[in-house]
C-alpha cells in the first residue's frame, strides 16, 4: 500500500532521513521506533506530502507521490497535540473532513454518530471541545482523523500527553478498532511499550536509517544489534568472544544457543537468563539492589569481575541486599547480537 524507496531527506547539510527503503502493506499496523531525532516525524511529513524528499521516493497504491498535496494523498493524519478547533464542537470537528469532500449533511451527520460510537463516545457530538478531558479529546481527534476514511493513517504520537493508565489502555482500543477497520495504520512512538502493543511490526531507526524492523516478538527475542537491545532498555551487553556453544565475556564463560554466530561479537543476556545456582557453581556477585515489579523483582548484582549485572528473580527467591550469591546463565536468554552497522553521530 505504501512504499518507500530510498527515502533521503536533508536539512542542511545533515541527513535526517538515509535511503530509507520501507513497505507497509493493507491493514497492516507499522510503528517506527527510535530515540529523539531519529527522524520519526521526518518520515511520516514525507509521506503526508508535508515534506518533499531530496531523493527517492514514495508509492501510495503503487503511484509515485511527488508534487501530490497532502490534501489529495488520501491520509489521515493525527499528531500528538490534538488540534481540535476549539470554537467548534465535537461534531464540527469530526464532520470537518467529510464536510471538505463535499460529503452532503445527512451523510456527514450519520458519519459522526458511527464514528463516535466506534471511538467510545457516543452522542458526544453537542459538547464543546474546551470541557473534553485529555482522553476524550484523544478520541475526538481519532474520530476526526478517521472521518475521511483515509487509505492510511498516520499518528505521530498519538498518546503522548496522556497518563500512562490511559495510555495503556487506549492503545489496546486502537489496536482493536483498526482491526475491526481494517485501516492501515503508520504511527510513530518512542514509547517501546505503546509500540510493541499496537503494531503488527515494528521498525526501529536510527539515525535516519532503519536499525531493525520486524514483529513486536521477533525484535523483542531478537534486537539486532547492540544499539537496538539498549535502545529496549537491556543493560547486560558486553564484548565476547564466540567458539562453539559458548562464549568468553568479562563475566566469565557464558552459553549462548546453538548455531549462534560465532567470533568477536557483542552478547546480550536477558536479565530472566540470570539465575541463582549453589556457591561456589558459578559467577560470585553481591547483591546492590532491588526493584520489585509486580510479578519478579529486578535485582542489580555486582560481580566480582566484570560489569554490573541486571537479573530478574520470581518473588519467592529473592536474594537479600547485600547478600553474596553465585550465578549462572541459561543459553535461550543469551542473543549474540549482529555487527553494528557504522554510525554517522
Ligand atoms: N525543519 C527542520 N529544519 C532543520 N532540522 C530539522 C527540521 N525538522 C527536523 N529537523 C531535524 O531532523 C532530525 C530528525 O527530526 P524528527 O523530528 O524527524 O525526529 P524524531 O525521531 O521524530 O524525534 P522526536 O522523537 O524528538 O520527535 C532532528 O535532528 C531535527 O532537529
Amino acid at each position: 500500500m505504501l512504499t518507500l524507496e530510498g527515502a533521503t531527506v536533508r536539512f542542511g547539510d545533515r541527513t535526517v532521513l538515509e535511503a530509507v527503503d520501507l513497505a507497509v502493506a493493507d491493514h497492516e499496523i507499522v510503528c517506527l521506533l527510535g530515540p529523539s531525532g531519529s527522524g520519526k516525524s521526518t518520515l511520516l511529513r514525507a509521506v503526508a506530502g508535508l515534506r518533499e524528499l531530496d531523493a527517492g521516493r514514495v508509492l501510495l497504491d503503487g503511484a509515485d507521490q511527488a508534487g501530490v498535496p497532502t490534501h489529495r494523498r488520501g491520509v489521515g493524519l493525527m499528531f500528538q497535540d490534538h488540534q481540535l478547533f476549539p470554537q467548534k464542537d465535537v461534531a464540527g470537528n469530526v464532520a470537518f473532513g467529510p464536510r471538505m469532500h463535499g460529503v452532503p449533511k445527512a451523510e456527514r451527520a450519520a458519519r459522526v454518530e458511527e464514528l463516535l460510537g466506534l471511538v467510545g463516545l457516543p452522542g458526544a457530538g453537542g459538547r464543546s471541545v474546551a470541557a473534553l478531558s485529555g482522553g476524550e479529546q484523544q478520541r475526538v481527534a481519532l474520530a476526526r482523523a478517521l472521518a475521511p476514511r483515509p487509505r492510511l493513517l498516520m499518528l505521530d504520537e498519538p498518546l503522548g500527553q496522556l497518563d500512562r493508565g490511559l495510555r495503556e489502555r487506549l492503545v489496546v482500543e486502537l489496536r482493536e478498532l483498526f482491526g475491526r477497520l481494517g485501516t492501515t495504520v503508520l504511527a510513530v512512538t518512542h514509547d517501546q511499550g505503546e509500540a510493541f502493543a499496537l503494531a503488527d511490526r515494528v521498525v526501529v531507526l536510527r539515525d535516519g536509517r532503519i536499525a531493525q524492523s520486524g514483529t513486536p516478538v521477533e525484535v523483542w527475542r531478537r534486537p539486532a544489534s547492540e544499539f537496538v537491545a539498549r535502545f529496549l532498555g537491556f543493560e547486560n551487553v558486553v564484548p565476547a568472544e564466540v567458539s562453539g556453544t559458548g562464549a568468553a565475556t568479562a563475566w566469565g564463560r557464558v552459553p549462548v544457543p546453538e548455531g549462534s554466530p560465532q567470533g568477536k561479537r557483542t552478547l546480550l543476556v536477558r536479565p530472566a537468563g540470570v539465575r541463582v545456582v549453589p556457591a561456589g557453581g558459578g559467577l560470585a556477585c553481591r547483591v546492590v539492589s532491588r526493584t520489585f515489579r509486580g510479578h519478579h523483582v529486578s535485582v542489580l548484582l555486582r560481580p566480582a569481575d566484570g560489569p554490573p549485572l541486571e537479573a530478574e528473580f520470581p518473588l519467592g527467591e529473592v536474594p537479600g541486599e547485600g547478600a553474596e550469591v553465585a550465578v549462572a546463565f541459561r543459553a535461550e536468554d543469551v542473543v549474540v547480537l549482529g555487527a553494528e552497522p557504522q554510525s554517522r553521530s
